[in-house]
């Protein structure tokens, strides 16, 4: 598990509109990398485009390449299910399936990827997805209760397990903690320096003291003017963009002089 992804010249468009232009970067293995930047400059529109998740939404596309281990994830062989099966995804708002117990929900995307499994191997599957998701404990002796049920903070660790249960390679992660609260909010960042010891973990986030807190490379993106594509400005290691980025416009953005 967890695999290195290398974009190059990524273009993205939503119909006509040029959202992000020409982007390249190497995202390692078994590391967490944040990207940070202004609103409406790309990061989620990156993001969403490392599981091909950006095509879903009609005229939207994109030019260039998203290589995971060598392998092209836009070939024409390529199978977006497949993708989106080894590229897993958290969302902003905790989103379990509002009538399924929380046993449901975990095993949710290995029902949908029509894998059968035996009651023993289901319930192994289930135990080692919540414990991957620090949830294991606090909900153990209510399975079969429903996911909605929980706390926003337990919510989101059971969509981490929900992710975690297919076994994919890499975990991308948009604004996890924005609906949490501040205690919950550290229980997803321990839980995701734990994920980075077997997944690769990519995470959007508008907190610079989180970016700072739980990654180990940060990529800036800025756009020039409004209805101008957003740029990667740079990625470095997440000390140095903090303490001493290249480019003027991650220092300007860093200390706060904009955005
Ligand atoms: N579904 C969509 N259809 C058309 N344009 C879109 C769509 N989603 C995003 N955009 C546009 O693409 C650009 C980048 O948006 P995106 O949401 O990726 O930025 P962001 O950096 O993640 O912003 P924020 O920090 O506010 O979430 C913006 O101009 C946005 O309006």
């Amino acid at each position: 598990m967890s695999k290195r992804i290398d974009v190059k010249n990524l273009d993205i468009y939503y119909g006509d509109f040029h959202a992000v232009k020409s982007v390249s970067m190497t995202i390692e293995p078994r590391s967490v990398t944040a990207f940070i930047g202004p609103s409406g400059c790309g990061k989620s529109t990156v993001l969403r485009t490392l599981n091909r998740m950006h095509e879903v939404i009609p005229g939207a596309h994109v030019t260039g390449e998203v290589l995971m281990d060598d392998r092209n994830l836009y070939a024409k062989e390529t199978d977006p299910v497949d993708v989106r099966r080894q590229v897993g995804m958290v969302f902003q708002r905790p989103n379990p399936f509002p009538t399924m117990s929380i046993r449901e929900n975990v095993l949710a995307g290995v029902s949908l990827n029509s894998k059968r499994l035996s009651k023993s191997a289901a319930d192994e599957l289930l135990e080692q997805s919540l414990r991957g998701a620090n949830l294991w404990t606090e909900v153990k002796d209510r399975l079969d209760r429903p996911g909605a049920g929980l706390s926003g903070g337990q919510q989101q660790r059971l969509c981490i397990a929900r992710a975690i249960a297919v076994q994919p390679e890499v975990i991308l992660m948009d604004e996890p903690c924005s609906a949490l609260d501040p205690i919950s909010t550290l229980a997803i960042e321990d839980l995701i320096n734990e994920l980075k010891s077997d997944y690769t973990v990519v995470i959007v986030t508008h907190n610079m003291q989180q970016a700072a807190r739980v990654s180990d490379r940060t990529g800036f993106f800025n756009l020039e003017a409004t209805g101008m594509p957003g740029e990667l400005v740079e990625m470095d290691d997440t000390p140095k963009i903090f303490s001493n980025p290249s480019k003027k416009a991650t220092e300007d953005y860093i200390s706060g002089r904009f955005g």
